[in-house]
């Protein structure tokens, strides 16, 4: 195609949202017009799909549960009054308890006011807090946010040991929707006990954002904590952001969240029409179909020109991985689904995979964010009257064409500024276009049953964890590896036991090994003196 051709597709192609000033280009992908008018009948169903989720089917059978994200933004949706009531209470509640704490009504121990906030979560209850709280945090916050994501020992360690003397004055939101994972229990129970050695009151200080009746808010409820938010059956992990699971740790950290809100809003209404080439999360949808022909067989490579938006593709790899890699379709034949999401921020990453990007093996296809203003207030001229946000902008422009010459597909989503409106949209776009994608191929986006696998695996490592323990005190000579899986009947798994043995013994914990290290069946298990 010559420039003339590419100039006029990209003029054919090119979306602009008025009112959010968003463009999405996605000219270079390169589907043809007989492309788009097969994908016409199976885009009527995904509209149809999507128009009865949002009105309160049961789009997530699995679960027998309905998907209502969509509501958050504009509660008139939500399919009942008392739904309705239910999430503008919550808003208020978010309201009232952030200017509670904003203005110092509430305050801890002995303390004029909260200075931090601790945030403590995985996957859906994190990635989002996360994301907007890179992208939209001010330089100087009413509360400083900081996260513990993980059950690393190390890694809990360096928040809080970070955060030091500042533990006094931080305020500390758990969430979890299921209100028992254990990576977000661990990292709870890790806080707590640091609050205790410190003298602090943990309760005092601690909010959780959990589904009714869970463990957690029992937790909660049962020690006093300074109070309780409520997330619904009906809204998934992954699109929980602008649910109290976002909205709380947002409004604290002083980020406008009714604009974050009125922004999915207006993505919304604009993703709800009902024709191809007017609705920007059909034409991702689209595209992601076209380049991975319905299969999932190239990766989604995330490059935001804007060191804010680093997190997005971080964010969307759960938003898209969660919800699209099924191994079965809502037939119940096996299908492995899926688009892989990795990516970082531009023009960073150019000086890391884009080699392999523009030479390498074709099995992706770019997203480019790019973000017209470049900075609040003016720029000085660097290298020939050109400013750094000129060079940040040709290396986009630069690495965009330079991939098309070499057939690697593009789309770029073009916004005015990172604004709370901007960021809200973003998330609503991705969100649809997930939905969308997902009818496309006929999956349910909203379970998670592989996860459960892994969940299941790790409690039966615990298991045999604590039987390998009992055994070996039990025992008053040093034992094999062997030996030892004959006592606890593990001798399927003693690949399995020898690997918890040693990191039992990396922490000196009730387990000694000794012998030669690379002659693993002479190792002689002992129980640490
Ligand atoms: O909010 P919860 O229940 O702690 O779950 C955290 C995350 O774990 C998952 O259930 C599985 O990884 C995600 O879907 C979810 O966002």
């Amino acid at each position: 195609m010559d420039e003339l051709a590419l100039w006029q597709r990209y003029q054919d192609w090119l979306y602009r949202h008025e009112d959010l000033g968003l463009y999405l280009d996605i000219s270079r992908i390169r589907f043809d017009d007989a492309f788009v008018n097969q994908m016409l009948p199976k885009f009527a169903k995904a509209f149809d799909d999507m128009a009865a989720l949002e009105n309160g089917a049961i789009a997530n059978p699995d679960e027998n549960r309905m998907v209502g994200h969509y509501w958050l933004r504009d509660p008139d949706r939500a399919p009942s009054a008392a739904l309705k009531q239910d999430i503008l209470s919550t808003l208020q509640d978010i309201k009232t308890f952030t200017q509670q704490v904003h203005t110092g009504a509430l305050y801890p121990p002995g303390q004029e006011k909260f200075t931090d906030l601790l945030c403590i979560g995985i996957g859906g209850s994190a990635l989002g807090p996360q994301f907007v709280s890179q992208a939209l945090t001010t330089d100087q916050p009413p509360l400083t946010a900081h996260f513990i994501d993980n059950t690393d020992p190390a890694g809990i360690d360096r928040v809080l040991n970070r955060l030091g003397d500042r533990l006094a004055t931080t305020l500390v939101i758990v969430t979890s929707k299921s209100g028992g994972t254990p990576e977000t229990r661990n990292a709870m129970v890790e806080v707590q006990h640091r609050f205790d050695t410190m003298g602090l009151h943990f309760a005092k200080q601690a909010v959780a954002v959990t589904g009714i009746d869970s463990n957690l808010e029992k937790v909660a409820k049962s020690q006093g904590w300074l109070g309780t938010f409520p997330m619904h059956g009906w809204v998934g992990g992954r699109t929980s952001e602008l649910s109290a699971v976002g909205l709380l740790p947002a409004a604290l950290e002083g980020i406008d969240i009714i604009a974050i809100l009125q922004g999915a809003k207006v993505m919304d209404a604009a993703t709800r029409v009902a024709d191809l080439h007017q609705n920007p999360a059909a034409m991702l949808a689209l595209s992601w179909y076209y380049v991975g022909e319905g299969h999932g067989l190239k990766d989604m490579v995330l490059l935001p020109y804007k060191d804010s938006l680093a997190l997005f593709s971080r964010y969307l790899q759960q938003l898209v991985m969660e919800s699209l890699g099924k191994e079965r379709d809502l037939d119940g034949n096996v299908v492995n689904q899926g688009i892989a999401v990795y990516g970082n921020k531009g023009s960073t990453d150019q000086h890391a995979y884009v080699q392999q990007l523009r030479e390498g093996v074709n099995n992706f296809f770019v997203t480019f964010i790019e973000v017209l203003q470049d900075r609040q207030g003016d720029s000085i001229p660097i290298d020939q009257g050109a400013t750094a946000g000129d060079f940040l902008n040709g290396f986009l422009l630069g690495t965009r064409q330079a991939l098309f010459e070499n057939q690697r597909d593009s789309i770029t989503i073009t916004v005015p500024n990172v604004t709370p409106a901007i960021v809200g949209a973003l998330i609503a776009l991705y969100e649809r276009a997930v939905g969308l994608y997902a009818s496309l191929v006929n999956i349910n986006a909203y379970h998670q049953p592989g996860v459960e696998a892994g969940k299941k695996a790790a409690a039966g490592i615990l298991d045999l964890q604590s039987k390998a323990i009992a055994a070996v005190q039990n025992t008053s000579h040093p034992i094999t590896i062997k030996e030892l899986a004959a006592r606890i009947g593990a001798e399927k798994d003693i690949e399995t036991l020898y690997q918890i043995l040693r990191h039992l013994d990396a922490n000196q914990r009730h387990i000694q090994l000794s012998g030669s290290l690379t002659q693993l069946d002479q190792l002689q298990v002992m129980s640490q003196p």
